[in-house]
């Protein structure tokens, strides 16, 4: 996410910091002169190690407490923010609106001495800090690493603060009346390396060890929700339920925007009013009326008193079908292939496994030869929704490590070579060989665009069947959650006998770790279209490392896909 300029948009407003941190105040001082009355922003600061949350120190011991647990390790550092906007309305009374979000740090201490733990003790420092240290002062000599943003662990996300700005202000105009994702996903890199001699477990206690997030989301939740008395439900609650609840009349109105074209018309042809919409996509002016005004309150539209629509900056960006970014084709598979499927998800719950056949009447033995490549229109759209995917995030994963050591890489299951080109982008110097189905590669050259001073080349074959092509790196973006464990350790064998000591393999996937909505709904997506899974780091850290591949990397580039890179030992 581009960051646009946002603490303006504060300029003449009063800002209310409900903290008595003084760091805080010190890292928003500097942000501007503030005047009105309007926003009011919380945070709070906690430490979580091996599932336990510590915050601040109650005495001296406490502090020894705290410092001797997480001495020698990493732990997470998570500050949760609400900035509550207030608004008076006609009546006089206030609307409020509550955005809240999280940021999570991970910071590793060195081992320390009794007599060093002692001496920062007296040193009166811990006291007022969350986890006893203060990294920003003495506490700093504590701190062998940390991965993400360092004012996080002082008490305040700035960066992320500003970004959360960014969606409110900037985005459009039209979001201030409406409800804002509360984790709204950012382009901001959160890396994070396995320990070191990072070792195969298959115990699943490892597994949770390796995902403190859920103990100590669920307590940060605690700590920064308000307490409040059973009155009866909350207005902001039910809201959220009902939001819910509406999740697929938005998705659907989203769907059915795109097909009808109503995007791609109002950028040709700005300020039509419901009845020319109409006519130009051959529809019911009633009905029209209705969906354009559901998408002017989903951001996706705006309008103004002459009832006149254009596209919101949302619609520009990722609707029309030229969109650098568009999803359209992506929009198009949900629509057509992942609805059907989701309307059994009971079944698949149930059961356990995929719904090709209950949504679309036909055995999927193979799920691709089956479903998606045996009819040409079907292998199109699919071919085009990857498109789409790995042009939003290509350019994040292929940024996510340094990866200028490796001059020749292979991209399985590469698809239209999107990857392969923001990958060659990137890295000028890097070779790139697209390898997928011949009934794809076939296909591939439809789609633009055409890849920069040829060095993308595209070879037809099956990776769990034919010669792999040698490569210092192999590319594995949204391939390993098509399958189960089992087909993924056929897959990461036949890597790694074409690997030499100092290859590695480049995972991008939608990473399980953080609770994120996107992940997991991403998870029940996999359960009902395929045999496979969205797995966690330590899940792929297990699966990579049986095949002789370690020193996993990992950064949460926070742009629908994760990267993880484990090299060849
Ligand atoms: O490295 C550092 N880690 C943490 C801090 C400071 O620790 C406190 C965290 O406590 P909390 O979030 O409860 O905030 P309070 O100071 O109690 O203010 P509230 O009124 O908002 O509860 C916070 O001050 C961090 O800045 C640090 O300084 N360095």
């Amino acid at each position: 996410m581009v960051l646009n300029p946002v603490i303006s948009k504060l300029a003449g407003k009063l800002v209310v910091l409900a903290s008595a941190s003084p760091r805080r105040m010190e890292i928003l001082r500097n942000t501007n002169h503030l005047k009105t009355p309007d926003v009011v922003i919380g945070a709070d600061t906690i430490v979580a190690v091996d599932g336990t949350i510590l915050e601040k120190p109650v005495d001296k011991n406490d502090a020894y407490r705290m410092l001797s647990r997480l001495s020698g390790k990493e732990h997470s550092v998570y500050t949760g923010v609400v900035i509550v906007l207030c608004h008076e309305n006609e009546n006089k009374s206030v609307d409020y609106r509550l955005i809240d979000f999280y940021e999570e740090t991970k910071v590793k201490f060195a081992d320390l001495s009794e007599s060093m733990l002692w001496e920062y003790i007296d040193s009166g420092e811990p006291m007022d800090k969350a986890g006893g240290y203060g990294i920003q002062a003495l506490g700093g000599m504590l701190v062998e690493r940390v991965h993400g943003d360092f004012l996080n662990v002082v008490g305040f996300p700035l960066n992320h603060f500003c970004k959360q700005l960014d969606v409110v202000f900037n985005t459009s105009g039209l979001l201030l009346s409406q409800e804002i994702l509360a984790h709204s996903e950012t382009n901001v890199k959160d890396e994070h390396t396995w320990p070191l001699g990072n070792s195969c477990s298959t115990n699943p206690a490892a597994e949770n060890t390796a995902a403190p997030s859920l103990s100590s989301r669920e307590q940060l939740t605690e700590v920064i929700g308000t307490e409040r008395e059973d009155n009866g439900p909350q207005k902001d609650d039910l809201q959220r339920i009902i939001e819910l609840m509406d999740g697929f009349k938005a998705s659907k109105a989203l769907f059915t925007a795109s097909r009808l074209g109503v995007f791609d018309l109002l950028q040709s042809r700005p300020e039509l009013d419901a009845a020319q919409v109409a006519q130009e996509i051959k529809a019911s002016v009633k009905g029209t009326q209705c969906l354009l005004d559901a998408c002017v309150s989903l951001g996706l539209l705006r309008t103004c008193q002459k009832r006149v629509y254009m596209n919101a900056a949302l619609a520009q960006g990722f609707l029309l079908s030229d969109a650098p970014h568009s999803l359209g084709g992506y929009i198009q598979h949900c629509d057509q292939t992942v609805w059907p499927l989701f309307t059994h998800l009971e079944c698949a719950v149930r059961d356990g496994t995929h719904q090709h056949e209950k949504a679309f009447g036909k055995k999927a033995n193979d799920l691709f030869q089956d479903t998606l490549y045996n009819n040409q229109d079907i292998k199109l759209r699919f071919m085009s929704a990857m498109h789409s995917i790995a042009k939003v995030t290509g350019r994040a994963v292929a940024t996510a490590f340094d990866l200028s050591r490796f001059k020749t890489a292979c991209d399985l299951g590469g698809c239209t070579g999107a990857l392969a080109h923001e990958l060659t982008k990137a890295h000028p110097e890097m070779r790139v060989t697209v390898f997928d189905l011949p009934t794809v590669v076939e296909m591939s050259g439809r789609f633009s665009p055409q890849h920069s001073e040829n060095r993308v080349s595209f070879l037809a074959g099956d990776f769990f069947e034919d010669e792999l092509p040698k490569a210092d790196l192999y590319i594995l973006a949204r391939i390993l959650h098509d399958w189960p464990d089992e087909k993924v350790h056929v897959l990461l064998r036949r890597i790694a006998d074409s690997c030499t000591s100092g290859s590695a393999v480049l995972i991008a996937e939608t990473m399980l770790d953080g609770w994120k909505p996107h992940s997991a709904l991403q998870s029940l997506n996999m359960l009902v279209q395929t045999e496979g899974m969205e797995r966690r780091e330590r899940q792929f850290a297990d699966l990579l490392c049986q095949h002789g591949f370690g020193d996993v990397q990992v950064v949460h580039t926070r742009n629908f896909l994760d990267a993880l890179i484990a090299f060849k030992m």
